[in-house]
């Protein structure tokens, strides 16, 4: 059995149970179930706070964790990234009032508040500041206001919640984050069980991200096509009954597909269809 932190709450909650449910594992239906074994897939879901499941994985009691990486390297476990999964991508960022500092190398002898203390001490130190830091546990957008802080370090998606709180990005972002698969560096146990994990939710990225486009196109002019649609390795080229013309079939990335599809039809081609990608083992 692959015992897999999921966290249980906050931004990665939703989308990392819907990643796992499009991979075909079976998902919680209650949000208070803490653990939940899929035994056709013999894998257990812990579901655990996002904060604390580095905790977990870098201690071994569970095999590997679905969490952010800010949150990994905040928490000072021993375990490492082995998948980036593109979802709950932010930055940490420093904010603070305008016509305040304007650089980290300000400040010196400044409080800065935070959820993200491991991460902030080092980056200050990194730089050579002598400032204190002061943990929240959240919210701290608001601790300027209430005197507690002269800077934040903060987590930054849209920038909405630092503009509504009339706080100003400075510096160069602290890390850039997205949701991550965890593990403990050289842990080799379950190696067949984690790498099938790991297909399984690299199908999903590659369904999502990318739709199969058929198309007809006379022979002649099927290099110049194919250099629209390279597909991930190579396109499949089929012969017509019609003599003159082939068929091709290629990948193509989920964004491009209408531009590609215009492109393809002002060149000659005709029955240009794409249709979605349901999962995926590449
Ligand atoms: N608005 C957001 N957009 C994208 N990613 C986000 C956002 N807020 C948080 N994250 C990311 O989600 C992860 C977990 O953060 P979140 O704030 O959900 O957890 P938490 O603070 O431990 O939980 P909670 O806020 O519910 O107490 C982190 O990796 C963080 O970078
Ligand atoms: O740049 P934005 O798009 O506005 O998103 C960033 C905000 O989202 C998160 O807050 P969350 O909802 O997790 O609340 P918290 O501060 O209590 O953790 C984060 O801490 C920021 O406050
Ligand atoms: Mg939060």
């Amino acid at each position: 059995m692959l015992r897999i932190a999921v966290p249980n709450k906050g931004a990665l909650s939703e989308p990392a149970a819907a990643m796992l449910h499009e991979a075909g594992y079976r998902q919680r239906k209650d949000r208070r179930e803490l653990v939940l074994i899929d035994t056709d897939n013999q894998v257990e879901f812990f579901y655990l706070r996002p904060r604390d499941i580095a905790i977990y994985v870098g201690s071994g009691r569970l095999d590997i964790g679905i969490t952010g990486r800010d949150l990994l390297l905040d928490s000072g476990a021993v375990a490492e990234e082995i998948m980036q999964l593109g979802f709950a991508a932010s930055t940490l960022r420093y904010a603070t009032r305008p016509d305040s500092v304007t650089d980290v190398s300000e400040f010196g002898g400044l409080t800065v508040a935070t959820s993200f203390a491991g991460v902030v001490a080092k980056h200050l130190a990194d730089n050579g500041v002598d400032a204190s830091v002061v943990h929240l546990d959240g919210a701290v957008e608001t601790a300027i206001q209430l005197g507690v802080a002269e800077v934040i370090a903060d987590v930054v998606e849209t920038g909405t919640t630092l503009r509504n709180a009339g706080l100003e990005i400075i510096g160069e972002p602290i890390l850039e984050s997205e949701a991550v698969v965890i593990r403990r560096p050289g842990d080799t146990s379950q190696e067949t069980k984690v790498q099938q994990f790991l297909r399984r939710l690299q199908g999903v990225l590659v369904a999502r991200r990318y739709v199969m486009m058929d198309y007809d196109i006379r022979a002649e002019l099927v290099d110049k096509a194919v250099a629209l649609t390279p597909g991930l390795e190579s396109p499949t080229v089929s012969p017509l009954h019609d003599r003159g013309w082939v068929a091709v079939r290629s990948m193509v990335p989920v964004q491009d597909a209408q531009r590609v599809m215009d492109e393809l039809y002002d060149m000659g081609a005709r029955a240009i269809l794409t249709t979605g990608i349901h999962a995926a083992r590449l």
